[in-house]
């Protein structure tokens, strides 16, 4: 288990996904559908499709950690709307060992494969992604989290 942590807002995230779709906007390709590496991958690709106005969005579903534990990646529900990707934007949430994305490649080799955060493990394997993230560093996303109370940083500071 990562000790660091980099915690992301509702609103960076959202800043971030809409700085990726405003990259991929500038490509000026045209694309057949946009496909969620579920769950992680499926908030991203619902902001990039409403950017985009891409309105086919299928998933390909794929479990690879277990409580922060890497495991062997496998196919829970295959995607349906594409043979091997071409003309499809594939999404995901981040790229961390690069094993998912490695496996996922394997079954959609021609999509264009983006992440809104990358680790530098598992940056090689994607086309383009828009914040880098230390290795050692396990991120938090906004579903993973819940606000609540925190100490003043004084230890005299009323609480
Ligand atoms: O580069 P890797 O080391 O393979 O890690 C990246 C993958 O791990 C997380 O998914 P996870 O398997 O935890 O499933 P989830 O998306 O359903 O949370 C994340 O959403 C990526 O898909
Ligand atoms: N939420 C989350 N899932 C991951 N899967 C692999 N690495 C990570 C990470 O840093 N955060
Ligand atoms: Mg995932």
């Amino acid at each position: 288990m990562s000790e660091k942590k980099c915690i992301i807002s509702w609103d960076r995230l959202h800043r971030d996904c809409r700085k990726l779709s405003q990259r991929i906007n500038q490509m000026d390709r045209k694309w057949d559908g946009i496909i969620a590496i579920t769950r992680g991958g499926m908030i991203p690709a619902a902001i990039l499709a409403r950017e985009l106005g891409i309105r086919v969005v299928d998933s390909i579903s794929v479990r690879t950690y277990s409580h922060q534990q890497i495991e062997e990646p496998v196919i829970l529900n295959d995607v349906s709307a594409t043979e091997d990707g071409e003309n499809f934007l594939l999404i995901d949430d981040l790229v961390d060992t690069g094993v998912t994305a490695k496996f996922v490649r394997q079954r959609l080799p021609k999509a264009y494969f983006a992440t809104v955060y990358a680790k530098p493990e598992g940056r090689p394997l994607v086309d383009t992604f828009i914040a880098e993230v230390p290795q050692d560093t396990w991120i938090y996303f906004p579903w993973d989290l819940h606000l609540d109370y925190v100490k003043p940083i004084a230890k005299e500071a009323d609480e």
